[in-house]
Protein backbone atom coordinates (compact mmCIF):
# COMPACT_ATOMS: atom_id res chain seq x y z
CA UNK A 1 0.00 0.00 0.00
CA UNK A 2 1.26 3.78 -0.77
CA UNK A 3 2.03 5.04 2.14
CA UNK A 4 0.74 8.95 2.49
CA UNK A 5 2.97 11.26 3.31
CA UNK A 6 2.59 13.81 6.65
CA UNK A 7 1.86 16.61 4.80
CA UNK A 8 -1.51 14.39 3.28
CA UNK A 9 -2.56 13.13 6.29
CA UNK A 10 -2.65 16.36 8.27
CA UNK A 11 -4.07 17.72 5.81
CA UNK A 12 -1.08 20.48 4.65
CA UNK A 13 -1.58 19.74 1.35
CA UNK A 14 -4.97 21.66 0.66
CA UNK A 15 -5.63 24.37 -2.07
CA UNK A 16 -7.54 27.08 -1.83
CA UNK A 17 -10.31 26.02 -4.87
CA UNK A 18 -9.48 22.16 -4.23
CA UNK A 19 -10.35 21.87 -0.13
CA UNK A 20 -11.94 24.93 1.22
CA UNK A 21 -12.85 25.41 4.74
CA UNK A 22 -15.57 22.21 5.95
CA UNK A 23 -13.62 20.16 3.06
CA UNK A 24 -11.41 17.43 3.80
CA UNK A 25 -7.81 17.46 1.71
CA UNK A 26 -7.80 17.08 -1.78
CA UNK A 27 -8.12 13.06 -3.31
CA UNK A 28 -4.84 11.42 -4.69
CA UNK A 29 -5.30 9.80 -7.42
CA UNK A 30 -5.31 6.74 -8.36
CA UNK A 31 -6.89 5.82 -4.62
CA UNK A 32 -3.73 4.03 -2.50
CA UNK A 33 -4.25 0.41 -2.11
CA UNK A 34 -4.55 -0.04 -5.67
CA UNK A 35 -8.15 -1.21 -5.54
CA UNK A 36 -10.14 0.56 -7.82
CA UNK A 37 -13.10 0.93 -6.66
CA UNK A 38 -16.33 3.26 -7.75
CA UNK A 39 -16.49 6.03 -5.58
CA UNK A 40 -19.57 7.81 -5.21
CA UNK A 41 -19.02 10.96 -5.85
CA UNK A 42 -21.67 12.10 -3.65
CA UNK A 43 -19.70 11.21 -0.52
CA UNK A 44 -16.90 12.56 -0.89
CA UNK A 45 -16.29 14.95 2.21
CA UNK A 46 -19.36 13.38 3.85
CA UNK A 47 -18.76 11.96 7.18
CA UNK A 48 -19.15 8.01 8.09
CA UNK A 49 -19.40 7.45 11.53
CA UNK A 50 -18.23 3.53 11.87
CA UNK A 51 -18.47 1.16 14.82
CA UNK A 52 -15.89 -1.28 15.20
CA UNK A 53 -17.14 -4.32 17.47
CA UNK A 54 -15.16 -5.88 20.38
CA UNK A 55 -16.14 -9.25 18.71
CA UNK A 56 -14.88 -8.42 15.15
CA UNK A 57 -11.25 -7.19 16.44
CA UNK A 58 -10.58 -10.20 17.80
CA UNK A 59 -8.48 -11.53 14.96
CA UNK A 60 -5.55 -9.03 14.31
CA UNK A 61 -5.88 -9.45 10.26
CA UNK A 62 -9.52 -8.08 10.69
CA UNK A 63 -7.66 -5.28 12.37
CA UNK A 64 -5.33 -4.54 9.69
CA UNK A 65 -8.12 -4.82 7.02
CA UNK A 66 -10.35 -2.21 9.01
CA UNK A 67 -7.37 -0.30 9.04
CA UNK A 68 -6.67 -0.08 5.54
CA UNK A 69 -10.43 0.53 4.38
CA UNK A 70 -10.37 3.36 6.90
CA UNK A 71 -6.86 5.03 4.85
CA UNK A 72 -8.53 4.43 1.88
CA UNK A 73 -11.75 6.29 2.85
CA UNK A 74 -9.80 9.04 3.81
CA UNK A 75 -8.08 9.25 0.77
CA UNK A 76 -11.26 9.24 -1.40
CA UNK A 77 -12.57 11.87 0.06
CA UNK A 78 -14.74 10.90 3.02
CA UNK A 79 -14.46 11.67 6.73
CA UNK A 80 -14.43 8.50 9.08
CA UNK A 81 -14.61 8.47 12.69
CA UNK A 82 -14.15 5.25 14.46
CA UNK A 83 -15.91 4.07 17.66
CA UNK A 84 -14.78 1.12 19.06
CA UNK A 85 -16.31 -1.59 20.88
CA UNK A 86 -14.02 -3.81 23.68
CA UNK A 87 -16.66 -6.02 25.62
CA UNK A 88 -15.02 -9.30 24.83
CA UNK A 89 -11.70 -8.07 26.11
CA UNK A 90 -12.93 -6.22 28.60
CA UNK A 91 -14.73 -9.44 29.88
CA UNK A 92 -11.59 -11.68 29.42
CA UNK A 93 -9.79 -8.86 31.98
CA UNK A 94 -12.53 -9.23 34.25
CA UNK A 95 -12.17 -12.63 34.30
CA UNK A 96 -8.60 -12.97 35.30
CA UNK A 97 -8.44 -10.49 37.81
CA UNK A 98 -11.80 -12.96 39.48
CA UNK A 99 -13.95 -9.77 38.88
CA UNK A 100 -17.70 -10.63 38.08
CA UNK A 101 -18.91 -10.32 34.21
CA UNK A 102 -22.54 -9.63 34.58
CA UNK A 103 -24.78 -8.14 31.77
CA UNK A 104 -28.64 -6.90 32.02
CA UNK A 105 -30.09 -5.65 28.72
CA UNK A 106 -27.38 -6.05 26.73
CA UNK A 107 -25.44 -3.57 28.63
CA UNK A 108 -22.69 -4.28 31.27
CA UNK A 109 -23.65 -4.03 35.31
CA UNK A 110 -20.69 -1.47 35.86
CA UNK A 111 -19.33 -1.03 39.69
CA UNK A 112 -16.77 1.76 40.33
CA UNK A 113 -14.35 -1.15 40.15
CA UNK A 114 -15.62 -2.72 37.03
CA UNK A 115 -15.32 0.79 35.63
CA UNK A 116 -11.65 1.16 36.28
CA UNK A 117 -11.18 -1.97 33.90
CA UNK A 118 -13.62 -0.54 31.08
CA UNK A 119 -11.42 2.36 31.50
CA UNK A 120 -7.87 0.41 31.07
CA UNK A 121 -8.71 -2.09 28.66
CA UNK A 122 -11.17 0.29 26.47
CA UNK A 123 -8.93 3.99 26.15
CA UNK A 124 -5.66 1.52 27.23
CA UNK A 125 -5.43 -1.09 24.94
CA UNK A 126 -8.26 -1.73 22.09
CA UNK A 127 -8.10 1.95 21.13
CA UNK A 128 -4.35 1.82 21.31
CA UNK A 129 -4.07 -1.01 19.18
CA UNK A 130 -6.62 0.56 16.57
CA UNK A 131 -4.54 4.11 16.21
CA UNK A 132 -1.80 1.38 15.86
CA UNK A 133 -2.85 -0.34 13.15
CA UNK A 134 -4.83 3.14 11.37
CA UNK A 135 -1.13 4.70 11.85
CA UNK A 136 0.92 1.78 10.05
CA UNK A 137 -0.14 3.95 6.78
CA UNK A 138 1.01 7.41 8.11
CA UNK A 139 0.04 9.76 10.54
CA UNK A 140 -3.87 9.84 10.37
CA UNK A 141 -5.52 8.55 13.52
CA UNK A 142 -5.58 10.18 17.15
CA UNK A 143 -7.27 8.35 19.85
CA UNK A 144 -9.62 10.43 22.57
CA UNK A 145 -12.04 8.84 25.02
CA UNK A 146 -15.33 10.50 25.34
CA UNK A 147 -14.31 12.18 28.37
CA UNK A 148 -11.36 13.99 26.56
CA UNK A 149 -12.63 17.86 26.01
CA UNK A 150 -15.91 17.04 27.23
CA UNK A 151 -16.12 14.99 23.62
CA UNK A 152 -19.07 12.91 25.65
CA UNK A 153 -21.14 13.40 28.87
CA UNK A 154 -23.34 11.23 29.80
CA UNK A 155 -25.92 10.57 32.35
CA UNK A 156 -26.68 7.67 34.31
CA UNK A 157 -29.06 5.17 32.26
CA UNK A 158 -31.72 3.40 33.80
CA UNK A 159 -32.67 -0.33 33.02
CA UNK A 160 -35.76 -2.76 33.23
CA UNK A 161 -35.96 -6.44 33.01
CA UNK A 162 -38.92 -7.94 32.45
CA UNK A 163 -40.69 -4.49 33.20
CA UNK A 164 -38.69 -3.87 36.54
CA UNK A 165 -35.94 -1.19 36.93
CA UNK A 166 -32.31 -2.93 37.63
CA UNK A 167 -29.29 -0.91 39.10
CA UNK A 168 -26.79 -1.44 36.33
CA UNK A 169 -24.58 1.00 37.98
CA UNK A 170 -22.14 3.51 36.28
CA UNK A 171 -23.36 3.14 32.27
CA UNK A 172 -24.43 6.41 30.58
CA UNK A 173 -26.65 7.56 28.43
CA UNK A 174 -24.89 10.01 26.19
CA UNK A 175 -26.94 13.51 26.63
CA UNK A 176 -24.34 15.94 24.87
CA UNK A 177 -21.25 15.75 22.36
CA UNK A 178 -18.81 18.20 21.99
CA UNK A 179 -18.57 17.98 17.81
CA UNK A 180 -15.99 20.92 17.63
CA UNK A 181 -13.02 18.72 18.89
CA UNK A 182 -13.20 16.06 16.53
CA UNK A 183 -14.63 18.53 13.58
CA UNK A 184 -11.45 19.68 13.90
CA UNK A 185 -9.34 16.52 13.74
CA UNK A 186 -11.25 16.05 10.44
CA UNK A 187 -9.95 19.45 9.03
CA UNK A 188 -6.87 18.25 10.08
CA UNK A 189 -6.92 15.20 7.90
CA UNK A 190 -7.17 12.75 10.95
CA UNK A 191 -9.07 9.80 11.79
CA UNK A 192 -10.12 10.05 14.80
CA UNK A 193 -11.12 6.56 16.97
CA UNK A 194 -13.01 7.22 20.06
CA UNK A 195 -13.07 5.24 22.82
CA UNK A 196 -16.86 4.70 24.62
CA UNK A 197 -16.19 6.35 27.74
CA UNK A 198 -17.82 9.57 29.47
CA UNK A 199 -18.01 12.19 31.44
CA UNK A 200 -20.80 12.69 33.69
CA UNK A 201 -22.81 15.64 34.22
CA UNK A 202 -22.14 14.66 38.03
CA UNK A 203 -18.32 14.23 37.58
CA UNK A 204 -18.40 10.67 37.57
CA UNK A 205 -16.92 8.30 34.65
CA UNK A 206 -19.35 6.10 33.00
CA UNK A 207 -19.37 3.09 30.59
CA UNK A 208 -21.41 3.98 27.60
CA UNK A 209 -22.25 1.02 25.20
CA UNK A 210 -19.82 1.59 22.02
CA UNK A 211 -22.94 1.03 19.31
CA UNK A 212 -24.82 3.87 21.50
CA UNK A 213 -21.98 5.93 21.71
CA UNK A 214 -21.55 5.82 18.08
CA UNK A 215 -24.85 6.41 17.32
CA UNK A 216 -24.82 9.97 19.39
CA UNK A 217 -21.62 11.05 17.45
CA UNK A 218 -23.37 10.62 14.38
CA UNK A 219 -26.03 12.49 14.96
CA UNK A 220 -23.65 15.13 16.48
CA UNK A 221 -21.38 15.21 13.71
CA UNK A 222 -24.66 15.47 10.92
CA UNK A 223 -23.15 12.02 9.83
CA UNK A 224 -24.22 10.82 6.60
CA UNK A 225 -24.18 7.18 7.57
CA UNK A 226 -23.73 5.05 10.71
CA UNK A 227 -21.84 1.81 9.94
CA UNK A 228 -22.02 -1.24 12.87
CA UNK A 229 -19.08 -3.48 11.92
CA UNK A 230 -20.17 -6.41 14.01
CA UNK A 231 -19.61 -10.79 14.12
CA UNK A 232 -22.61 -11.65 12.11
CA UNK A 233 -24.26 -11.03 8.75
CA UNK A 234 -26.72 -8.28 10.04
CA UNK A 235 -30.06 -8.48 12.03
CA UNK A 236 -31.49 -12.26 11.90
CA UNK A 237 -35.25 -13.12 11.44
CA UNK A 238 -36.22 -15.10 14.47
CA UNK A 239 -32.89 -15.03 16.07
CA UNK A 240 -31.76 -17.67 17.33
CA UNK A 241 -34.22 -19.80 15.58
CA UNK A 242 -33.06 -18.62 12.00
CA UNK A 243 -30.36 -17.23 10.14
CA UNK A 244 -32.26 -15.18 7.41
CA UNK A 245 -30.83 -11.58 7.58
CA UNK A 246 -33.17 -8.62 7.06
CA UNK A 247 -31.54 -6.53 4.62
CA UNK A 248 -33.07 -2.79 4.81
CA UNK A 249 -35.89 -1.89 7.60
CA UNK A 250 -37.22 1.21 7.65
CA UNK A 251 -37.27 3.57 11.36
CA UNK A 252 -41.15 2.32 11.82
CA UNK A 253 -40.39 -0.76 11.06
CA UNK A 254 -37.17 -1.42 13.39
CA UNK A 255 -39.52 0.92 16.05
CA UNK A 256 -41.96 -2.36 15.96
CA UNK A 257 -39.09 -4.91 15.85
CA UNK A 258 -36.88 -3.33 18.78
CA UNK A 259 -38.81 -4.63 22.22
CA UNK A 260 -38.39 -8.15 20.87
CA UNK A 261 -34.46 -8.07 20.15
CA UNK A 262 -32.26 -9.80 22.06
CA UNK A 263 -28.86 -8.46 24.04
CA UNK A 264 -26.21 -8.03 21.48
CA UNK A 265 -28.25 -6.63 18.94
CA UNK A 266 -30.31 -4.51 20.80
CA UNK A 267 -28.37 -1.57 21.36
CA UNK A 268 -26.87 -2.09 17.45
CA UNK A 269 -30.32 -1.71 16.45
CA UNK A 270 -31.72 0.97 19.08
CA UNK A 271 -28.46 3.28 17.66
CA UNK A 272 -29.34 2.88 14.06
CA UNK A 273 -32.94 3.99 14.78
CA UNK A 274 -31.88 6.63 16.95
CA UNK A 275 -29.58 7.74 14.09
CA UNK A 276 -31.83 7.98 11.41
CA UNK A 277 -34.57 9.57 13.48
CA UNK A 278 -32.07 12.23 14.21
CA UNK A 279 -31.27 13.01 10.48
CA UNK A 280 -28.20 10.02 9.41
CA UNK A 281 -29.41 9.39 6.14
CA UNK A 282 -28.55 5.34 6.73
CA UNK A 283 -27.31 3.21 9.62
CA UNK A 284 -26.29 -0.09 8.50
CA UNK A 285 -25.59 -3.49 10.25
CA UNK A 286 -22.34 -5.13 8.62
CA UNK A 287 -20.34 -8.60 8.96
CA UNK A 288 -17.11 -7.36 10.68
CA UNK A 289 -15.39 -11.09 10.20
CA UNK A 290 -15.35 -10.11 6.63
CA UNK A 291 -11.83 -8.92 5.16
CA UNK A 292 -12.42 -5.27 3.59
CA UNK A 293 -16.21 -5.44 4.55
CA UNK A 294 -16.28 -1.42 5.13
CA UNK A 295 -15.34 -0.84 1.82
CA UNK A 296 -16.68 -3.68 -0.02
CA UNK A 297 -20.19 -4.38 1.21
CA UNK A 298 -20.82 -0.59 2.42
CA UNK A 299 -19.22 1.59 -0.09
CA UNK A 300 -18.31 -0.52 -3.09
CA UNK A 301 -22.13 -0.74 -4.33
CA UNK A 302 -22.62 -3.97 -2.77
CA UNK A 303 -25.31 -4.37 -0.27
CA UNK A 304 -24.91 -6.06 2.80
CA UNK A 305 -26.02 -6.59 6.28
CA UNK A 306 -29.32 -4.76 7.47
CA UNK A 307 -29.74 -1.21 6.19
CA UNK A 308 -31.96 0.54 8.41
CA UNK A 309 -33.53 4.26 6.40
CA UNK A 310 -35.80 6.93 7.52
CA UNK A 311 -39.33 6.40 6.79
CA UNK A 312 -40.56 7.17 3.87
CA UNK A 313 -37.76 6.10 1.85
N1 LIG B 1 -31.55 -10.93 15.83
C1 LIG B 1 -30.23 -11.12 15.92
N2 LIG B 1 -29.51 -11.20 14.78
C2 LIG B 1 -28.17 -11.36 14.82
N3 LIG B 1 -27.46 -11.49 15.99
C3 LIG B 1 -28.13 -11.40 17.15
C4 LIG B 1 -29.54 -11.20 17.17
N4 LIG B 1 -29.94 -11.13 18.45
C5 LIG B 1 -28.85 -11.27 19.21
N5 LIG B 1 -27.75 -11.43 18.44
C6 LIG B 1 -26.39 -11.58 18.99
O1 LIG B 1 -25.74 -10.31 18.92
C7 LIG B 1 -24.35 -10.56 18.75
C8 LIG B 1 -23.65 -9.29 18.31
O2 LIG B 1 -23.57 -8.40 19.42
P1 LIG B 1 -22.25 -8.29 20.30
O3 LIG B 1 -21.82 -9.66 20.71
O4 LIG B 1 -22.51 -7.30 21.37
O5 LIG B 1 -21.21 -7.78 19.22
P2 LIG B 1 -20.21 -6.54 19.13
O6 LIG B 1 -19.00 -6.91 19.90
O7 LIG B 1 -19.97 -6.42 17.67
O8 LIG B 1 -20.92 -5.32 19.70
C9 LIG B 1 -24.32 -11.70 17.77
O9 LIG B 1 -23.11 -12.40 17.78
C10 LIG B 1 -25.50 -12.57 18.23
O10 LIG B 1 -25.05 -13.52 19.14
C1 LIG C 1 -22.44 -0.39 29.05
C2 LIG C 1 -21.70 -1.39 28.23
O1 LIG C 1 -22.16 -2.51 28.07
N1 LIG C 1 -20.52 -1.02 27.73
C3 LIG C 1 -19.68 -1.87 26.95
C4 LIG C 1 -18.60 -1.01 26.30
C5 LIG C 1 -17.81 -1.76 25.26
C6 LIG C 1 -18.67 -2.21 24.09
O2 LIG C 1 -19.77 -1.75 23.85
O3 LIG C 1 -18.05 -3.17 23.34
P1 LIG C 1 -18.69 -4.06 22.16
O4 LIG C 1 -19.14 -3.12 21.13
O5 LIG C 1 -17.57 -4.91 21.75
O6 LIG C 1 -19.85 -4.85 22.74
C7 LIG C 1 -19.02 -2.98 27.81
O7 LIG C 1 -18.68 -2.71 28.96
O8 LIG C 1 -18.84 -4.09 27.28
Amino acid sequence: MTEPSTAQAAGTTRTAGAAGPGRPAPVPSPAPGGRDLPWPEELRGRTVVVKFGGNAMVDPSLHRTFAQDLVELRHAGLRPVVVHGGGPQISALLDRLGLEVRFEAGLRVTTPETMDVVRMVLTGHVQRELVGAINAHGPFAVGLSGEDAHTMTAVRRPAWVDGRPVDIGLVGDVVAVEAATIDTLLEQGRIPVVSPVARGEDGLVYNVNADLAASALAVALGADRLVVMTDVEGLYANWPHGTEVIGRLTAGELDALLPGLAAGMLPKMEGCLRAVRAGVARAQVVDGRVPHALLRGVFAGTPSGTTVVPDGI
